[in-house]
């Protein structure tokens, strides 16, 4: 049988009405599925933007923006086309994304580009002295329509065209997993603003609003493995397929004055504060799979299902979850019946999710995932013990036991870590957070767990 390709078959994309920038496996697993599902007869299509590599951009334009999402239960695989990527373009395509975002059509810019792409400083407010940063403004203020590289910068030059163009409202919607996501970009992109034309600011107090999300579905990066099961079971030769779990949240708050597609007609949920659910699952499910990256790769595993399956690693994650229970503010029960579903997500036994993806980026994701819950504890006068070995294996990744450290601190934090046990420890912590390295009881036991973990490799 000859393999098929994908094709819309003469059928018209939708109209693009939004744009993605950080196109990448999550945005298709989640923003772009529902919005695909909440077409009707208003439908909504997206142009996406990678980050930076062109490549998934080639590879769905030659795909008319069609792809396989396959969703992933313990028991088999379904199969679903998802129409709504109309456009993909590359980062470097620069006069698309400005034209995209001049546009009135366009209603909604969404976001994925991870934690690090905020670019942020240790005040939550932009990174200035960040050499990307530093070149983006001097090209911004010379030039606002010239190719910048950073998320601000993209997200400020397209602002900029939107207000020549005056094209109408626009509703920036973060879908990375950050804490206030929201009032992070929002942040970012003023404080870039005040340096580059401080008279864009009222205009975007009146034109930009920003959404904050709360976002919740396991997206493992796609292998090759996985276009062959593709084909194998539809006989559709997919060169991009993304892989997901079942599961999936989406907890939105936020205005939309220019307009959404019915997202809440597919399962999204619109509130007033999204705090409690991002604690909920920044704690108990990011926190969790950062616990098994560093755990789990020193005790030889390479997945989370693996990781789950070792009684050790599973009694760490109940010592997690219970930690962080008494401080998260959703009824009662509600911690205890997520914690049980994430007992079955994480155990699904064909996600194959590499704790590689997870060990990324360290840096950005240990502070949002596990020193709120510290913090709170150390506050209340406990230390919470599961913390000092996440910290420990942390440190123990960086000196580079178990998986490659990918981080984008690394020039500064693998030779930090390598140093001896009395300077790395405090270095390591200080890189969180300073106050934990004034924590001499912390920094004590910290050094105490990693010496026990080294003994026991
Ligand atoms: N994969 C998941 O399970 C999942 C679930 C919830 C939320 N998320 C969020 O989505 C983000 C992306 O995950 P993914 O699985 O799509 O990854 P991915 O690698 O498939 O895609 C990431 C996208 O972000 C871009 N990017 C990466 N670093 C960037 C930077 N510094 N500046 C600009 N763009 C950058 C990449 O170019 C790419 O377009 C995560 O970091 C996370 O915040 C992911
Ligand atoms: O995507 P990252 O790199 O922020 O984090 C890795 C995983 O913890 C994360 O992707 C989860 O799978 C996801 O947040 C589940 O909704």
């Amino acid at each position: 049988m000859t393999a098929q390709s994908l094709t819309r078959g003469g059928v018209a994309a939708p109209p693009v009405r939004a744009v993605h920038l950080g196109l990448g496996s999550f945005f298709r697993a989640h923003q772009a599925w529902y919005t695909d599902r909440a077409a009707g007869d208003d439908p909504w299509g997206f142009a996406g933007f990678t980050g930076r590599r062109p490549d998934l951009a080639d590879t769905l334009s030659a795909q008319q923006g069609l792809y396989t999402l396959v969703t992933r239960a313990a028991e088999g695989d379904r199969h679903d086309v998802v129409r709504s990527v109309s456009r993909a373009h590359a980062a470097s395509d620069h006069h698309a994304w400005l034209a995209h975002l001049s546009s009135g059509d366009v209603r909604v810019l969404t976001l994925t580009v991870t934690e690090a792409g905020y670019l942020r400083n240790a005040r939550g407010g932009l990174d200035a002295d960040d050499p990307v940063v530093r070149r983006d403004l001097t090209v911004l203020r010379d030039d606002p329509t010239a190719p910048v590289r950073s998320v601000p910068a993209r997200v400020l030059a397209g602002l900029l065209a939107r207000r020549r163009s005056d094209a109408g409202p626009l509703t920036l919607v973060p879908c990375d997993n950050l804490p206030d996501n929201g009032g992070v970009l929002a942040r970012v992109v003023r404080d870039l603003a005040e340096l580059v034309d401080p008279s864009l600011l009222d205009w975007m107090d009146e034109r930009v609003s920003t959404a904050t999300t709360m976002v919740d579905r396991i997206t493992p990066e796609p292998t090759d493995a996985d276009r062959r099961a593709v084909l194998e079971a539809t006989g559709v030769d997919d060169r991009s397929p993304v892989v997901t779990e079942p599961f999936s949240e989406w907890v939105i708050a936020g205005e939309f004055p220019g307009g959404r597609p019915a997202w809440e007609d597919t399962g999204a949920v619109f509130t007033d504060a999204v705090q409690p659910f991002e604690e909920r699952k920044l704690w108990l499910l990011n926190g969790a799979h950062s616990l098994l990256a560093y755990v789990g790769s020193l005790r030889g595993h390479t997945t989370v299902d693996e990781a789950v399956a070792d009684p050790h690693c599973a009694a760490l994650l109940d010592e997690w979850w219970r930690a962080c229970t008494p401080h998260l503010s959703l009824p009662p029960g509600d911690a205890e019946r997520y914690c049980a579903a994430l007992r079955e997500r994480f155990a699904n036994p064909r996600m194959r999710h590499a704790l590689g993806q997870i060990a990324t980026d360290g840096s950005q994701k240990l502070p949002v995932r596990l020193l709120p819950v510290l913090h709170r504890d150390l506050d209340a006068g406990h230390r919470p013990d599961v913390v000092v070995t996440v910290l420990a294996a942390w440190l123990l990744h960086l000196r580079g036991t178990g998986l490659p450290v990918r981080d984008v601190r690394a020039a500064e934090l693998e030779p930090a870590a390598q140093a001896p046990l009395p300077q790395s420890v405090p270095a390591v912590l200080a890189a969180l957070d300073p106050a934990l390295a004034d924590d001499a009881e912390l920094v004590t036991a910290v050094r105490s767990r990693v010496a026990d973990l080294s003994g026991h490799r």
